[in-house]
């Protein structure tokens, strides 16, 4: 069955920026994790929170890096190592998280890489699913006592999951999701892992729903960041992410407004009582038809909740992860 969503007024728009989002919203007391925000989006994402006055924990493979970019950053900001392809420090990263505090109120799964050449985990998984989803499903298991421990102290509690439009792409093969039965290409693999984070969404909001733990995915927009690191100019020019001169497609955003919608999903209150939705430009995204411009728009099979929910098993399988009830 696929759920249907459609936009929703909303005062910031495609050119908002995070700041703009969390002006007037008060964060102090409320702990937020961002995976990987030590770059691109996470960044900006970290700034905004950390400046409306959130203790915002990092989650970094790379923590001296972290150290280095956030160093300048005002706020209180916890950097802890944490390997997404790698259960074991997933598993550390929930128990240094949990050693430090009480209640989760929002979980930012930023953290993902694209389109890169095949390359496999210690569990032989492909290593964009892994990271970008399975990773991603495991620390959210991992992090569930806090965040409905949160729900259950103030109410609510969020956990926002980076997707993209690149779901369009292609959908979701759950009987072959590591490329072992047919041939891998990188962005099918991609399309595949982004499909992915929106339906672990929409299913997660359904299981947190009933503790007050909503669930939302991110379409952040096309920004330049070093996740195109895996592409040649050549090739983003051939997508009409640059033209022959080197400027971006007007369509691109700024970092500051790359990272908007996430915060947006994060702190609004317009979304309370409100999940399982896929939203972009800060608005909960509509669903594609012909009119729909190139780089926006929702596609129907990462609303199919037949499909998300076999995912779900399919994810508990691949991980031995299973959430605690
Ligand atoms: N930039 C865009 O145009 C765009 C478009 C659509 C969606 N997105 C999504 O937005 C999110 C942020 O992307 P970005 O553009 O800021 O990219 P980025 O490459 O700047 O940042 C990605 C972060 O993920 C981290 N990461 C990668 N592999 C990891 C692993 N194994 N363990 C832990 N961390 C890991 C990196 O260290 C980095 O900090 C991603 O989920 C991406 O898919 C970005």
């Amino acid at each position: 069955m696929v759920s249907p969503q459609a936009p929703i007024d909303s005062p910031f728009g495609m050119r908002s920026t995070a700041k703009e989002v969390v002006a007037g919203i008060d964060l102090s007391g409320k702990t937020i994790i961002v995976t990987g925000g030590y770059s691109g989006l996470g960044t900006e994402t970290v700034r905004a929170l950390a400046g409306a006055g959130a203790h915002v924990i990092v989650g970094a493979r790379r923590p001296d890096a972290a150290e280095e970019v956030l160093a300048e950053m005002d706020g209180t900001i916890t950097i802890l190592p944490l390997d997404l392809s790698d259960p074991a420090s997933i598993d550390a990263f929930g128990e240094s998280v949990a050693a430090m505090v009480d209640t989760l109120d929002m979980l930012i799964n930023n953290a993902a890489i694209m389109a890169s050449p095949l390359m496999r985990d210690a569990r032989g998984y492909e290593m964009q699913f892994a990271t970008n989803h399975l990773g991603h499903f495991q620390l959210t298991a991992r992090l569930w006592p806090l965040l409905v421990a949160a729900a259950k102290a103030i109410g609510r509690a969020r956990v926002v999951t980076l997707s993209s439009v690149g779901h369009r792409l292609n959908g979701l093969d759950v009987d072959d999701p590591n490329f072992e039965n047919r041939e891998y290409e990188k962005w099918p693999a991609y399309g595949q892992a982004k499909s992915a984070n929106a339906l672990f969404a929409l299913e997660l909001d359904k299981i947190g729903k009933p503790h007050g733990v909503r669930a939302f995915a991110v379409h952040p927009g096309g920004i330049v960041t070093p996740l195109q690191r895996h592409l040649t100019m050549e090739e983003q020019k051939a997508m009409g992410w640059f033209d022959e001169d080197g400027n971006t497609h007007e369509s691109f955003k700024s970092v500051e407004e790359g990272a908007a919608t996430s915060v947006w999903c994060a702190v609004s209150p317009l979304l309370e009582g409100m999940g399982g939705v896929y939203c972009e430009d800060c608005n909960v995204g509509a669903m594609a038809d012909e009119n729909t411009p190139r780089g926006s728009g929702v596609s129907p099979h990462i609303r199919d909740e037949d499909l998300a929910q076999r995912l779900w098993v399919k994810s508990e399988e691949l991980t031995g992860v299973s959430f605690p009830a």
